[in-house]
């Protein structure tokens, strides 16, 4: 992996273009424009890489990439020639150091990434889609760039509280973004996304502007362990920035439904007051909830994480982070600073949600 980081781009490109030119029957698992793409299997295989000691959490994370691969088509009988294609790319490019014995190696190792992928697809063939369509019952644009959108999936849709999806929409075939739930599971099964439209987000842009009530996107399986643990009554402090307040409002929701009392602390920043657009929401959540305490932040008076050193104490506090990768990488060391240990502090990958930006 030292070897090939410095030229991570070739490698991807070379990889691609050997499995495109070998197999192309391949091509059309794959979105047409594949410049975000690239960077998603050296992602994966970077992740991979860094766990590899761990093998409770790499083989976590092998099993939801193989759950989540179903939405796009994948079969059992693809991962051979992606192998093959892979340690060809991995074996131009690291020459100097590549013999049989790291050849010998790449091979053990990718078949067991694959069988753990493969197996863990199977097992979810037997009690899930490979992916819903789901269709748009409501738009509310609450800003220029920001809509609430709700959709009602074709069956039923299990999730939890502060879990995302990956949604597809019929503009952009095979290009995947992943949105957090905006609200706890309800009754009536729909699901609701608060999207940004970012400059040259393709998907966000197309779901702000021009999704309307009556269009069909896709959904992939829920992801994401940012969710509440019932288990015990310790306190939530919860920081949302920007559209980071939808998976938010979720666990305030779903701390609610379970009844339990326990202290829930939110820190709602935005960059002016314009750009809270859910504040009446999650003030009208404060007013029926005397444990629930919610504190606009706007970016002139003070940044979210100072904001968070300025109340306290958070010792008894479980912590949840949600927005931009940087508010969450300032919030997690500011967390850190006031003494919460990093097992008591929950946010989804900052890696995924470069992707999401989009
Ligand atoms: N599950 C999750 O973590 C979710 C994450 N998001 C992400 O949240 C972002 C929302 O974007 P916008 O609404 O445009 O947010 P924004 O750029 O308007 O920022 C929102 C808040 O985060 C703070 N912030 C931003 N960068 C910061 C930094 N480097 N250090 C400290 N604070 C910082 C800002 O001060 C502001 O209070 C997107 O990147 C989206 O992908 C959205 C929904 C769910």
């Amino acid at each position: 992996m030292a070897e090939i980081g410095p030229v991570a781009d070739k490698v991807t490109s070379y990889f691609y273009a050997l499995l495109f030119t070998r197999h192309p029957d391949l091509r059309g698992l794959f979105p047409a424009a594949m410049d975000t793409q690239r960077d998603r299997l050296l992602k994966a295989l970077l992740t991979a890489a860094e766990h590899i000691d761990q093998a409770d959490v790499l083989v976590a994370y092998l099993r939801n990439l193989g759950r989540g691969h179903r939405k796009y088509g994948t079969q059992a009988e693809h991962y051979p020639a992606v192998g093959e294609c892979l340690i060809g790319a991995l074996s131009r490019y690291a020459g100097a150091v590549w013999d049989d014995e790291t050849e010998a190696a790449w091979v053990r190792t990718y078949t067991t990434i694959s069988q753990v992928m493969i197996d863990a697809a199977a097992e979810d063939e037997l009690r899930a889609p490979a992916w819903w369509y789901a269709e748009v019952v409501s738009h509310d644009l609450r800003t220029p760039d920001i809509a609430v959108v709700t959709v009602r999936p074709d069956q039923p849709y299990p999730f939890l509280a502060g879990q995302y999806t990956s949604l597809e929409t019929p503009w952009w075939p095979r290009i995947w973004r992943h949105y957090s739930f905006a609200s706890a599971p309800r009754s009536d099964g729909l699901l609701s996304f608060h999207v940004k439209a970012i400059p040259a987000g393709w998907v966000s842009n197309a779901l702000v502007h021009r999704a309307r009530p009556g269009d069909v996107v896709r959904l992939g399986p829920p992801a994401g362990s940012m969710t509440v643990d019932h288990s015990t009554s310790s306190g939530l402090l919860c920081l949302g920035g920007g559209t980071g307040i939808a998976p938010i409002k979720a666990l305030v929701e779903d701390v609610a439904e379970h009844g339990r009392r326990r202290p829930v602390e939110v820190f709602y920043g935005a960059r002016t007051d314009h750009d809270l657009y859910d504040i009446d929401t999650m003030l009208r959540l404060q007013q029926t909830h005397p444990w629930l305490a919610v504190r606009p932040i706007v970016d002139n008076r003070a940044q979210l994480p100072d904001a968070v050193r300025e109340y306290g104490p958070w010792n008894e506090y479980d912590a949840y982070l949600s927005g931009p990768p940087g508010m969450i990488r300032s919030g997690v060391d500011a967390l850190r600073d006031v003494g919460i240990p990093a097992g008591r502090i929950r946010h989804d990958a900052v890696e995924e949600l470069v992707a999401a930006g989009d």
